[in-house]
């Protein structure tokens, strides 16, 4: 069972999960919980701000906050004095770890990991010591101490084989061992070269999850959020949201990549690999609702009325129209492009190609900061134009809005949703269907992508 940042924010909440979590008796789940509340948020401005300190850094706000939101709930909570003293000791090491920052004048990839981590380590320390005030037998486990392997991008690892066999030895229970409730720490690795803490990128908790789901051979991981499901569009941009009741891993994974804060990108992975695993997104302030199950395949029934799934936006989309007479259609002219592409360390969204030119979006989380996407594209023009492509335009501002469905109708899903589109005046840029059997993504201009978004829902779920 995995709870994430909001589901365990402060003492209240903490109760209530605690209750969710005493109510299978006749289980004892492994528990993966991310920081509390926007603690993870507050330690990366935290080191930011360290950068420019020049007083003692226990001063600075987001370390305040930190400090205040553990020691209100371990206050609250009770909490055994062993554990206030580790908790104690983490908060102290974190305002070393900032004094040093200021120090240095530098935040590095690998300082700002180590930082986030003290999120996970306090909040679980917290909980398993709260849940053992409960009567239940808990331990805390860090999947930085010789069990979550990854490889060394520091806010980035990928998960290596070598975590699954350590995660089913840390957390098999021998036949003498008594039942106990595993208190596991979301997010976090230790990476394979340098032996450096690692995170799993945002959101990593769920990846965290479902990797021990396959790990241990479990049918299922449930990912705890604060919403009813996987909805039919983000809540906080579209009213009258719906919660699915079925989603295909693919579904889930075009989700999270293109959009939908709801789910890890790489968080499927590990359930697609396990025969019976399936997800199931539950919401821990209404734990009544059924939720979304996420599994390999719909039923029969589910797949018959089965039309669109969810509405994602991504925002902040860089576009490449390149425009050649004298390639095109020639043998060689994409792998030209994507060669280009690939030399600048650019991944590319969407691809829709036409008799004279070929459109590629650009993946904004790989253009970190303004100055240097203006260099990085500057310079993947100067490429095509040396490789003598020929013609390059780059226009951003542009988002896409990807429906994720079942593409066997898509005619129908295009048709209602141009339709849709139409009536407001919004026009579309580009549109492409890829290899994916789930999504469809059309391109529209930025200031009207939560239109187009309201639009198209509208269109599909308010019928
Ligand atoms: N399609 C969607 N379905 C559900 N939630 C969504 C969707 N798109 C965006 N969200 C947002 O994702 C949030 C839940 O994800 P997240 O913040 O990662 O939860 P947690 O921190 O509890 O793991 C919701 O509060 C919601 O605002
Ligand atoms: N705390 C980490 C990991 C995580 O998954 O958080 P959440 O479950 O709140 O999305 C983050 O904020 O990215």
């Amino acid at each position: 069972m995995k709870f994430g940042g909001s589901s365990v924010a402060d003492a209240a909440r903490v109760r209530e999960v605690a209750q969710i979590v005493l109510s299978f008796p006749e289980e004892m789940p492994v528990l993966v919980l991310s920081a509390m509340g926007k603690t993870t948020n507050n330690l990366l401005a935290a080191g930011e701000m360290a950068m420019r300190a020049e007083e003692g850094v226990e001063a600075l706000e987001p370390l305040r906050a930190i400090r205040r939101l553990h020691e209100d709930t371990m206050e609250a909570l009770g909490t055994d004095a062993v554990t206030k003293a580790e908790v104690q000791k983490l908060l102290k090491k974190l305002e070393q770890v900032c004094t040093g920052i200021a120090l240095m004048q530098e935040v590095t990839s690998r300082t700002r990991a180590l930082l986030v981590s003290f999120g996970e380590r306090m909040s679980t320390r917290i909980f398993a010591s709260y849940l053992r005030s409960l009567g239940a037998r808990t331990e805390q486990v860090d999947t930085i101490d010789d069990m979550f392997v990854t490889t060394d991008e520091f806010e980035n690892g990928m998960i290596l084989d070598a975590t699954f066999s350590k995660t089913k030895a840390r957390l098999t229970l021998g036949p003498g061992d008594e039942p106990v409730v595993r208190v596991v720490t979301g997010f976090l690795g230790r990476g394979e070269k340098t032996g450096a803490v690692c995170t799993l990128g945002r959101g990593g908790s769920d990846l965290t999850a479902t990797v021990i789901g396959k790990a241990l051979g479990l049918k299922e991981v449930q990912v705890w959020k604060d919403v009813d499901g996987v909805l039919s569009a983000d809540p906080r941009e579209v009213e009258g949201t719906v919660p699915m009741p079925f989603l295909s891993f693919q579904e889930a994974t075009e989700l999270a990549y293109f959009g939908a804060q709801v789910l890890h990108p790489h968080s499927m992975r590990p359930a697609m690999d396990s025969s019976d695993l399936c997800v199931r997104v539950k919401n821990s302030y209404n734990i009544r609702a059924p939720g979304t199950v996420i599994g390999h395949v719909r039923d029969e029934d589910e797949h018959k009325n089965w039309l669109l799934t969810s509405i994602v936006q991504k925002k902040n989309v860089t576009m490449l129209d390149i425009t050649s007479t004298r390639m095109l259609g020639q043998y060689g002219f994409l792998a030209k492009v994507f060669s280009v592409m690939a030399s600048n360390g650019i991944s590319v969204d969407v691809v829709a190609t036409s008799e004279v030119s070929v459109s590629l979006t650009l993946d904004p989380s790989k253009l970190w900061s303004r100055d240097l996407a203006k260099e990085e594209l500057e310079k993947l023009v100067q490429d095509f134009e040396n490789e003598g492509i020929a013609h390059v335009t780059v226009s951003s501002g542009h988002s896409i809005i990807s429906l994720i469905g079942n593409v066997e109708r898509n005619n129908e899903i295009m048709e209602r949703s141009f339709r849709a589109l139409g009536s407001e005046d919004i026009k579309v840029k580009m549109v492409s269907q890829g290899a994916s059997k789930t999504n469809i993504s059309l391109l529209v201009d930025q200031e009207q992508g939560s239109d187009a978004v309201r639009a198209i829902h509208s269109e599909f779920f308010s019928k």
